[in-house]
């Protein structure tokens, strides 16, 4: 029965679209220098700019070539001349506005059909009117914002009216557009930032921001990309490189990350050839409940697909010979219970222990939770690696004094409304996320806020974005088989704590996103992303040294 009813977090919000980082031109070099990919604020990116300009003796126009270079580029790979009736190119009247113009300049030369509106204002950037002056004359040239757009119909708009120098909430004409563009539900392809969205900070709710179906960033993605509130607006996202400066990029200050292929890629050691079990350690998980076997069964076969040495589950009496049939690989010790959990087990054997997949929220599951988190702080040494996951994360949240004995370390995998019952409602992803790195901080914990883009929050106020995974994945055991696959990295002690989380997450992502291109989105289920663990993982291991 339980087989089939693993736990579910389905208020998880699984909604985003294929990240594609394209780094074409300098990829090596990139990823040499970059092993932690930063995100930086839009001030950062403004210095950036002036610092790519002064240490490669280019002039702000050349750079701005560059990038509505990258941009048309992007544009021809895909849509060709013949698919498109009609580009719009709107320009706004700072270095955006510069890079539309730039852009409707190169589009016209490759033989698109190119229209350009002009949003008036009272002062225009020197980079803007230099590419002003260079439009061709054969380019239409219109005033845009007192008078109705004329959309022809499957046309493309390009969104070059405003950018990272946005400084308020769009009003007026500007305003005016972008909700023709809307209403209209137009074709937009946004340059760097759809119009109206500040790319790092907090805004009004009702704040005019276009809509685009794609949006085509230089350099680095900005935080906004990362927030689910913003999927709407920014839609697809893609970055191009422009040979922004390596050196500026790698002495920045930041506090956000994403981590993409590059960053995970040989994070996961080579077994060393005379490895044996006991190498990787030997984990412990606690899960399940009467009707939610399933869920430890997830969680078990999803550790030992990760390269866990050992393995014992600790299930309630009805678990019992669930798990020794279906996963004989692990060990199983049933609990005196047969419904739920209510004795802890020695833990002298264990290298990690993940806790509450299926776990449901009896006083005495909550008590061997109490038992674990005092005996996993007091072990000789260091702290006993935890991973904490759904009831286990409810039973803290119904129960915060509990929180002041997570030992250092400990691994906690909210989707968005555990970690509510953890803090507090957030007001918006902004907020969300300094509550993430606040609990991380007062915890001295690494919580990981599951969702599109899962976001990891380190102990040191770190948030790193993780940059795999996709909508088929918010189904029922997703969350499960992520417990499972931490914690057989948590007892792998080759590993740090935060490489291990890091490599987990993306895996699980990774795993999912090779699992949907065999079953497609609809159709996948948890076990799909554990018969991905192993490809995920191979793809993701270091060469082996001799
Ligand atoms: N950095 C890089 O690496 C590279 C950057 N590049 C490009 O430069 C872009 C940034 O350009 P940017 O700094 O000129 O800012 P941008 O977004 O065009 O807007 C500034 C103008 O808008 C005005 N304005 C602001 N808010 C407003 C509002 N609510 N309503 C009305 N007006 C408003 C503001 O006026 P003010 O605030 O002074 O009144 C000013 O006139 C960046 O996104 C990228 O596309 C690439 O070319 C090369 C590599
Ligand atoms: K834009």
């Amino acid at each position: 029965m339980g087989l089939h009813c693993p736990a579910f977090y389905d208020e998880a919000v699984i909604r985003r679209p294929p990240v594609l980082c394209t780094l074409k031109k300098y990829p090596t070099l990139f990823f040499i220098l970059f092993p932690a990919m930063k995100i930086l604020t839009a001030a950062q990116i403004r210095q950036l700019d002036y610092a790519t300009v002064s240490e490669q003796g280019l002039s702000s126009v050349e750079l701005m070539e560059r990038a509505a270079t990258a941009f048309t580029k992007w544009l021809r790979r895909r849509w060709s001349t013949s698919q498109v009736p009609e580009v719009l190119v709107l320009a706004g009247p700072g270095n955006n506005g510069g890079d539309g113009l730039a852009i409707a300049r190169l589009l016209y030369q490759d033989g698109y059909p190119v229209r350009v509106g002009l949003l008036p204002a009272a002062s225009y950037s020197a980079d803007y009117l230099h590419n002003r002056a260079h439009l061709p004359k054969g380019v239409p040239v219109h005033e845009i914002g007192a008078t109705p757009l004329e959309l022809k119909p499957n046309g493309l708009v390009v969104d070059a009216l405003f950018g990272t120098g946005l400084s308020r909430p769009l009003a007026e004409e500007a305003a005016a557009v972008v909700a023709q563009l809307n209403e209209a539900r137009a074709r937009v392809v946004a340059v760097d930032l759809p119009s109206g969205l500040l790319a790092d900070s907090p805004q009004p709710a009702d704040s005019p921001i276009v809509q685009a179906s794609y949006t085509v960033s230089f350099g680095l993605p900005k935080l906004a990309f990362f927030l689910p509130q913003h999927a709407a607006f920014v839609g697809e996202w893609h970055v191009e490189d422009i040979g922004l400066s390596a050196a500026f990029i790698a002495d920045a200050e930041a506090s956000w990350f994403f981590t993409d292929a590059s960053a995970a890629q040989g994070l996961l050691p080579a077994r060393p050839p005379y490895a044996h079990k006991g190498t990787f350690g030997h984990a412990l998980l606690l899960a399940g409940s009467r009707g939610k076997i399933g869920a430890a069964l997830l969680a078990t076969q999803a550790c030992l697909r990760t390269g866990v040495g050992l393995l014992t589950v600790r299930v309630p009496g009805c678990g019992y010979e669930i798990l020794q049939t279906a996963a004989p690989e692990a060990m199983c010790l049933a609990d005196a219970h047969p419904d739920y959990l209510s004795e802890l087990p020695d833990l002298s054997p264990y290298q990690a222990v993940g806790m509450g997949p299926g776990l449901g929220q009896q006083p005495a599951s909550r008590g061997v939770l109490q038992q674990l988190l005092e005996e996993a702080a007091n072990t000789s040494g260091q702290p006993l690696p935890l991973v904490l996951d759904a009831d286990a994360l409810n039973l803290l949240g119904q129960h915060r004094e509990l929180l002041a004995q997570l030992p250092p370390d400990t691994v906690l995998t909210p989707h968005p409304k555990e970690f509510e019952r953890l803090t507090e409602r957030a007001r918006d992803d902004y907020h969300r996320l300094e509550l993430l790195q606040a609990f991380a901080r007062e915890h001295r914990c690494y919580v990981v806020l599951k969702g599109a883009y899962s976001c990891l929050a380190t102990p040191q106020g770190e948030l790193h974005f993780n940059c795999t995974g996709n909508p088929g994945m918010a189904t029922g055991g997703s969350g499960d088989v992520l417990t499972g696959l931490l914690t057989a990295l948590r007892a792998d002690v080759r590993l740090t704590a935060f490489a291990a989380v890091q490599l987990g997450v993306y895996a699980h992502g990774r795993a999912g996103d090779l699992a949907a291109q065999e079953s497609g989105e609809p159709g996948l289920i948890a076990s799909d992303i554990i018969r991905y663990i192993g490809p995920a993982l191979r793809e993701l291991t270091a060469a082996r040294e001799f």
